[in-house]
């Protein structure tokens, strides 16, 4: 009580009833350019355009000359005219803290549900840099999913950054939910980025649900809001990783979907004046997503790690644009969600074929490794044959490994959509013990 009650006085010493002015002098290509500020704003700052006969604009801080501040709107700037008022606006510092568990907030620290926020003591840098990389800790151990599929033959492990390719419908929402239940973490900090506003209620109220929210952070920018908001949504969230794994808690950071964010910094690249060459983003986007992915992962000696799961939207299942081909570069594994798989009705629809650990060989034992192994070769023998077996033509006797692996297949199946409710050991004993039974009948795909 007392420590909030310092807080608050802080804040009040802090305030500034100063508020420095410019006016407009020129808008070209949709940046509102203004004179009078230059001394006095920051890259990132807020403003608010007071326009004649329209409501007033809001807008952040882009570009700075020694004449002018560059402006870039929310929102079409109709209506400005030569001679209107910026207001220059403080922002108040995005400082998490605990009192933030349990709450859905927006970009800027403002509270979505309603109820009054208490924020911490210092404001955090939204563009923080990575721990440095030699006082950086290894990865660590497995991390318990509560999906078999997740628990064997693709390991999470503390501090590891993984993508979730996925298209759209395919149950990229529910799978991530899944694990912000069942992923054990001490925080759970969710990223919703250019989601649609009902999506995001809807994500919280009923696919997260109460139970989830009792240990996680949303911090939400819908697709209504400006490019500014939503490209602002990634780091904030990150902000917030690192807040709680420098108190020394093992964070799981979620993110639905670097697409967005990506989309994001495009429009606002664009209207900087950048031009689109990687199949039309902006050069500046690979350092803008390597760097928000370079941030999660295992802290310094002290602190906890951020275990993070990024999710892409890959549209019919183009794993090379230019997203998803920036993220498998820094990241350290993908799962990739099949249509084929949920049209089946088979969840979470994870093509594990096409999915890859980055963390093993290492983090599973040799035995361990010796299963997983023996799946991959049987899922290959299937699927390259799959065709064939579901035309008829695939007959008993020709190939042992794939005669085993149409035996096992159906078994393996349900096994990568079993949820576990044990730990990791169990998941591998199970599936130890679906590779030695004895084989049964042949049956087809
Ligand atoms: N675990 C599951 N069990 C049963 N059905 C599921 C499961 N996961 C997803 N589905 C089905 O797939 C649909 C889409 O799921 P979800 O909303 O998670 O997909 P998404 O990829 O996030 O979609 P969008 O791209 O629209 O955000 C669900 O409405 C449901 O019908």
């Amino acid at each position: 009580m007392k420590t909030d009650l310092d807080l608050l006085r802080r804040a009040i010493e802090h305030a500034s009833l100063l508020r420095p002015m410019g006016r407009v002098d020129r808008i070209s290509s949709g940046i509102v350019c203004l004179s009078g500020l230059t001394e006095a704003a920051r890259i990132g700052d807020q403003l608010i355009l007071h326009r004649r006969d329209a409501a007033p604009l809001h807008g952040e801080v882009l570009q700075i000359d020694r004449a002018h501040v560059g402006m870039l709107p929310e929102t079409a700037p109709d209506g400005v005219a030569i001679g209107d008022r910026a207001v220059l606006q403080p922002l108040a510092p995005f400082a998490p803290s605990a009192h933030w568990i349990g709450r859905v907030i927006d970009p800027y620290g403002v509270p979505l549900d309603g109820r009054p926020l208490m924020c911490g003591g210092d404001g955090c840098n939204l563009m923080n840099p990575p721990p440095a990389a030699v006082t950086r800790r290894a990865m660590g151990a497995r991390i318990p999913t509560g999906l078999a599929v997740l628990n064997t033959i693709l390991p999470i492990v503390e501090g590891q950054r993984i993508g979730l390719f996925a298209g759209s419908g395919v149950g990229k929402s529910r799978l991530l939910a899944q694990l912000a239940g069942q992923m054990d973490a001490d925080v759970v900090v969710i990223a919703l980025i250019g989601e649609r506003g009902r999506e995001v209620n809807d994500f919280v109220q009923r696919t997260l649900g109460p139970e989830k929210m009792k240990r996680a952070v949303v911090v939400a920018a819908t697709s209504d809001q400006s490019a500014l908001a939503r490209r602002r949504c990634a780091w904030a969230a990150m902000s917030v990783a690192e807040h709680f794994r420098d108190t020394g808690q093992n964070v799981l950071f979620l993110a639905d979907s670097v697409t967005r964010f990506a989309e994001a910094h495009r429009e606002i690249a664009v209207a900087s004046g950048e031009s689109s060459v990687l199949r039309g983003f902006p050069a500046s986007l690979t350092p803008m997503i390597t760097s928000l992915c370079e941030r999660a992962g295992p802290g310094a000696p002290g602190q906890g790690s951020i275990t993070a799961v990024f999710s892409v939207l890959v549209a019919g299942s183009d794993m090379d644009e230019p997203v998803a081909d920036i993220l498998r570069g820094v990241l350290d594994g993908h799962i990739v969600l099949s249509r084929e798989i949920a049209e089946r009705g088979r969840f979470p629809a994870i093509d594990v074929g096409r999915s890859v650990s980055r963390s093993l060989p290492d983090a599973a034992s040799t035995e361990e490794n010796a299963t997983i192994g023996e799946v991959r070769r049987l899922l290959g023998a299937y699927e390259q044959s799959e065709v064939m077996i579901k035309a008829g033509l695939y007959s008993e006797g020709t190939d042992p490994l794939l005669d085993r692996a149409v035996q096992r297949w159906p078994e393996l199946d349900a096994f990568f959509a079993r949820s576990e409710g044990e730990g990791i050991s169990d998941s591998f004993d199970r599936l130890t013990l679906l590779l030695r039974r004895a084989a049964g009948t042949v049956r087809q795909g």
